[in-house]
């Protein structure tokens, strides 16, 4: 069976609690397992979702890593049919301790949506502790790749599209929800390495209180519209494939109701790639043009001078808040994370470059907001 085949076989399933098509199974895989070990498990995995593999033998599969991403282990299992034909797809286990930082519930609720209005790789069934996803064809953008002008622009065309996706349920915007629940955890913890104790008692948790009421404060302000945000719009969560020009975004665990400047904010301070180089942020010329193209795919030059500069002074207020999101989490992740990285070390990136652009990015919108 093709793999257009298994997908429409799965549209018209029936209804099993998890979504239309959507296939389940509670069996979950040990994710500290090596791979040979993990394999068996995966495959059991594969058989018990798709009853068409069941009785396949387990030769005819071949289980691979495609990323040990930062949160979670994602593999593809190809499966060489009866048929001859090979289909692939991914089994995306969820890191532990992940739950501290990503709420899976709403994750799952959005994901059937977006994968719906065609947004990253289609969901096709959910386990104990992970989900099985189509197989992308194409390749992870860079850092540099991001703000190439012709990608620049499909991006904002493409989260123009994003933005407009309706998922049921609350609207309420999560960030200072999630900031200030991230914020709850940040400031409780104790580690039990000196070294990290030592540096986490030199952070005060006033200043950052006080740093996020001022900045919750002034953005409410800006009357920024409420957009379903995918809110962690880096470089390795672009996907393309090069011959069909097509650009996939991926990866939805941190989307939410949120602030349309957020996620551009967001997305802009990513600009700093994976060595966190906060020099290279877009100036205000890039930014324009992205905001051309994200406000008006079609007509790019017809945007008028004023939305330009309120989306201007909102994202870059915004951005504010990214930097102290990714601030918190990094602590929490210094806490919980198996995962070998300075989460720690990050936390003080992350904060000391939201106190380097913090006067600016204030003054701009305080001028902004009374004209002057
Ligand atoms: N459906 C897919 N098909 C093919 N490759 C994929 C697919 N989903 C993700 N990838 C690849 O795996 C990488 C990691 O994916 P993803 O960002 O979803 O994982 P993650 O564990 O959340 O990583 P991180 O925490 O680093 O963001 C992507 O950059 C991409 O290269």
């Amino acid at each position: 069976m093709g793999a257009a085949k298994i997908w429409n076989a799965m549209e018209v399933a029936a209804e099993d609690g998890c979504g239309p098509g959507i296939r389940s199974s509670p069996l979950a895989v040990d994710t500290s397992l090596s791979l040979p070990d993990m394999s068996p498990r995966v495959i059991e995995l594969c058989k018990d979702l798709f009853t068409e593999w069941s009785r396949l033998d387990d030769s005819r599969f071949a289980v691979e890593t495609v990323s040990g991403g930062i949160t979670n282990l994602l593999l593809k299992v190809s499966v060489n049919e009866e048929s001859g034909n090979v289909e692939s797809i991914t089994v995306r286990l969820y890191g532990p301790n992940t739950e501290y930082v990503i709420d899976r519930e709403r994750e799952f609720h959005a994901i059937k949506y977006l994968s719906a209005a065609g947004f990253g790789a289609k969901l096709i069934a959910i386990f104990g502790n992970g989900m099985v996803q189509s197989f992308i064809n194409a390749r992870t953008l860079t850092p540099e790749d991001m703000r190439k002008p012709k990608l620049v622009a499909e991006i904002a065309k493409q989260l123009h599209k994003f933005h407009q996706v309706e998922i049921p349920g609350s609207k309420e915007p999560q960030l200072w929800n999630d900031i200030f629940k991230f914020f709850e955890k940040a400031s409780n913890l104790k580690f039990d390495d000196n070294e990290k104790q030592r540096k986490y008692e030199t952070i005060s948790f006033k200043e950052i209180h006080d740093e996020l009421l001022e900045l919750k404060e002034l953005t409410g302000l800006l009357n920024a519209p409420l957009v379903f945000a995918h809110n962690d719009l880096l470089c390795g969560n672009f996907m393309l494939n090069d011959e069909e020009g097509k650009l996939y975004f991926i990866d939805f665990e941190y989307g939410s109701y949120n602030y349309r400047g957020y996620d551009i904010g967001n997305h802009f301070n990513e600009y700093a790639g994976y060595e966190c180089d906060y020099s290279l942020y877009p100036s205000k010329d890039e930014q324009y043009y992205f905001f051309r193209h994200y406000l008006m795919p079609d007509k790019p030059q017809q945007v008028p001078d004023k939305d330009l500069e309120a989306l201007y002074i909102e994202t870059n207020t915004y951005m504010l808040a990214s930097h102290l999101f990714w601030a918190l989490w990094g602590l929490i992740q210094a806490k919980m994370s198996p995962i070998d990285f300075d989460y720690m070390e990050y936390f003080f990136l992350r904060y000391n470059e939201f106190k380097r652009q913090k006067q600016s990015s204030l003054s701009l919108a305080k001028s902004y907001l009374t004209g002057s």
